[in-house]
């Protein structure tokens, strides 16, 4: 797969194509680096000692061979390349992406050191943009100007054709992995989706859709209550397809209207957080926050299909993706043998987002959390092993307010310790899991001082405890092999803190 990045100075072609090359495991080239290594000179100087129509010269003649080459390879060209026709009817013929920014954006954020078409006024920059802009927009276009790097390495990626599926062998629940997929959501369904994960990906959409606040907030009973009227007020019959698009807020959200309009309609999910895609869309619980309690009101029913593209991911900020890396992490240690042999080897590959490496990641997370909830569909038992973690994750959320995943990362943590306490897993065992848990969870999270009795009230609260003291507590005695021991929530706080 040979891509292609053009675009003003200042647009992001160098950055982002350095990023999509880690992304895509090919080799990146600078156009501008290459030219600079053969001749061995600045672009300036070569501005300055040969002129602008020899770099031109130099510019066409790279961008010959590149094509030519049969391997793959994601290309940073210089803001120039389009002005000769030749160069642009090369370029029309490849996967050839215009990175479209404000000239007001590009003024902030453009350095003039090694520019020098602008070294003498960086207002030149709004002259040349209005020179060149009909020639940029002869390319397929992606206006990434107020996007970061991550959400636009994304978005560029859902412009080429870049293809990966991997199936799902289950069946228990339909779910399949296909990058690109968000492009392709039914245009008859009823999209329920996020302000974010709109404002990114809403051009794939369909016109029929309601737009929620992000995060938890939108599971609460004034949503749902919109949300029903919206589905009456249209004429929606339990055979129409409702589509959740979103992360776990939204899938679980949409999962409890699904299951609860009309007894119960077609509906589908395109998970589009990591969490979302491993964890919440799988294994069909559903439902919303009420009052002070977390999912307290819903359903556990599974949705018609769940679509899952990877490249959504990249668009999650750092926090975000660790969250889902944590929560796979986690699923890893429950299952043990090969997947957390692979997580451990491939944990770098998988924080710097490679697609390929995330993909069977995300494949082998929902295979193994589907080996356990296709035992046990109704959490009456093997189930709360998946909630490794949780019980002091879901007491530091909702005392601390951090988000879910990096609270249960937390929770593993102290978790882990008590296991160790009570001598359950080995010193060795212990240090390799914390050595890669130190990586996922940010520093600032595993010092945080919580109160103590203000876990104890969480907990007395907590909806697994059945009315009692005793806390049904999944403990880890090493990757594979998971105990539950049923022990007094008062003694598991004072043992810890
Ligand atoms: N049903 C289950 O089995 C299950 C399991 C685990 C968690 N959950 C629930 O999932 C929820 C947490 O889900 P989450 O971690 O996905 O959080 P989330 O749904 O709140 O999404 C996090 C934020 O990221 C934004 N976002 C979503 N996709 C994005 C993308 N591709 N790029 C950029 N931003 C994006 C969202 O708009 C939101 O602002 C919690 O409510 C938890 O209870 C449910
Ligand atoms: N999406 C983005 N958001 C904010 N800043 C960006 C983004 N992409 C690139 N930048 C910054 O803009 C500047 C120019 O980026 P660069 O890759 O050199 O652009 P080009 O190669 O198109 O001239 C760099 O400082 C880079 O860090
Ligand atoms: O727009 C242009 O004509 C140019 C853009 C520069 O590359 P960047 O777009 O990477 O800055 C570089 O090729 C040269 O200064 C000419
Ligand atoms: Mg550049």
């Amino acid at each position: 797969m040979k891509i292609f990045l053009v675009g003003m100075m200042g647009s992001g072609k160098s950055t982002l194509a350095k990023m999509i090359s880690k992304v895509l495991s090919i080799p990146y080239l600078d156009m501008d680096e290459e030219i600079e290594a053969r001749e061995n000179k600045t672009i300036k100087e070569i501005f300055e000692k040969n002129g602008e129509s020899y770099f031109r010269d130099l510019e066409s003649s790279l961008l010959k061979s590149l094509v030519k080459q049969p391997d793959s390879v994601v290309v940073a060209t210089g803001g120039g390349i389009v002005l000769r026709p030749d160069n642009r009817e090369l370029l029309k013929k490849e996967t050839t992406i215009y990175l479209k920014v404000s000239p007001q954006e590009l003024k902030k954020r453009v350095s003039t050191d090694n520019r020098p078409l602008l070294s003498n006024n960086i207002d030149n920059i709004f002259t040349i943009y209005d020179e060149r802009i009909n020639l940029y927009e002869l390319f397929e276009s992606v206006d990434i100007t107020y996007l970061n790097e991550w959400e636009a390495v994304a978005i560029i990626l859902q412009k080429v054709d870049y293809k990966k599926n991997l199936c799902i062998d289950s069946s228990f629940q339909k779910i399949h992995i296909e990058a690109g997929s968000l492009k392709n959501i039914p245009k008859n369904a009823i999209v329920f989706t996020s302000e974010k994960v709109d404002s990114l990906y809403g051009e794939f959409f369909t016109n029929k859709k309601l737009v929620f606040p992000n995060g938890e907030e939108v599971k609460d009973i004034v949503y749902v209550t919109k949300a029903w009227e919206y589905l009456l007020e249209n004429n929606v019959t339990r055979k129409d397809l409702l589509c959740g698009v979103g992360g776990g807020t939204i899938t679980d959200f949409t999962g409890f209207v699904g299951s609860t309009y009309k007894r119960g309609m077609n509906f589908i999910f395109y998970p589009t957080t990591l969490l979302g895609q491993i964890d919440a869309a799988i294994g069909g619980k559903n439902g919303i926050d009420f009052k002070k309690y977390k999912n307290v009101i819903g359903t556990i029913n599974l949705p018609n299909e769940v679509i899952i593209d990877p490249i959504t991911t990249l668009s999650l900020d750092d926090i975000r993706f660790r969250e889902g890396l944590i929560e796979g992490f986690k699923i890893s240690l429950i299952s043990g043998g090969e997947f957390y042999t692979f997580f451990k080897d491939h944990l770098y590959d998988l924080l710097n987002r490679n697609l390929d490496t995330l993909t069977w990641f995300i494949k082998r997370s929902v295979e193994e959390k589907l080996r356990i909830v296709q035992q046990d569909f109704k959490d009456t038992g093997l189930r709360s092993y998946l909630n490794l973690g949780h019980s002091l994750g879901h007491a530091f959320e909702a005392v601390t307010g951090i988000a879910h995943g990096l609270s249960v990362g937390w929770g593993l943590y102290q978790e882990l310790m008590y296991s160790k306490n009570k001598k359950h897993i080995d010193d060795r065992t212990l240090y390799d899991i914390i050595s890669i848990l130190d990586v996922l969870l940010p520093s600032s999270i595993k010092n945080i001082k919580v109160e103590k009795n203000a876990l104890m009230n969480y907990l007395s609260n907590d909806k697994k405890m059945e009315g009692s003291n005793i806390i049904k507590l999944p403990l880890l005695k090493e990757p594979g092999e998971v105990i539950i021991k049923e022990i007094d929530y008062h003694e598991l706080v004072n043992t810890l803190f």
